[in-house]
């Protein structure tokens, strides 16, 4: 199984690359893991409190867990990704299966912070994007599909998206073996990572 880590801020365009790497590609031979699918879960806080919690921070997510189920899913046993809702933000009771292929695409803002998550990838891609274009994006998205309004969206950004991403998301640029500048729309990027995926697999 080839591993593929996806990182890069919020709003730069991971989830875009990724599905575009995945179209390329039969059904039966691209998994995908999400790192937003393992934030802990808050649910005994109030809603305020956990609106109010650095996500942004390497420590909201159950890394352990994500590494077990990385791990898993190169021994070829399938696992059950939690699902996450933006919403109420918090693991919701359901979790989805995903089962092992040849291709396993692990994609989130923190997903080059840890170590021993990084050493699992074969592949490390850092997804490049100016903070003002992530903002706009950010502010659309999180207005139109987690409920929230320009106000929630402006404080959180300034009181620890901003400042975690600089602290913790930016630095991992250092350890992509591949930096993709425009995101989704980056389509010479993303031929030369699809073309070498292919090479890999061929040669595997
Ligand atoms: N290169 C691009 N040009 C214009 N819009 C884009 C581009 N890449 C992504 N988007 C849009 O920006 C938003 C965030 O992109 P997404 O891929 O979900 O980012 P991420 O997963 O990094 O948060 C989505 O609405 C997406 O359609
Ligand atoms: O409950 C939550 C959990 C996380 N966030 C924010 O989401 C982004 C990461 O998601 P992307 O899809 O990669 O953009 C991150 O900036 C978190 O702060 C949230 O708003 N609510």
């Amino acid at each position: 199984m080839l591993v593929i880590g996806v990182a890069g801020g919020t709003g730069s365009g991971k989830t875009t690359v990724v599905r575009k790497i995945a179209e390329q590609f039969q059904e039966d031979e691209v998994a995908i893991l999400s790192q937003d699918s393992y934030y802990f879960d808050n649910s005994h806080l109030s809603l305020e409190e956990r609106r109010k919690k650095n996500f942004d921070h390497p420590d909201s997510v159950e890394f352990g867990l994500m590494i077990d189920h990385v791990k898993k899913l190169q021994k070829g046993i399938p696992v059950n990704e939690p699902v996450y809702s933006f919403i109420s933000c918090t693991r919701m009771e359901e979790s989805r299966q995903v089962t092992p292929k040849e291709v396993l695409i692990v994609e989130g803002i923190l997903c080059l912070t840890n170590k021993a998550l990084r050493n699992l990838m074969d592949i490390k891609v850092f997804v490049d994007c100016d903070s003002d274009i992530r903002l706009s994006r950010v502010i659309r998205r999180d207005m139109n599909e987690r409920s929230r309004n320009v106000d929630q969206v402006l404080d959180r950004y300034e009181k620890t998206v901003r400042p975690s991403h600089l602290q913790f998301i930016e630095p991992t640029k250092r350890f992509a073996d591949i930096i993709i500048p425009q995101g989704g729309m980056n389509q010479v990027a993303i031929n030369i990572l699809t073309n070498h995926i292919n090479h890999t697999l061929k040669n595997n």
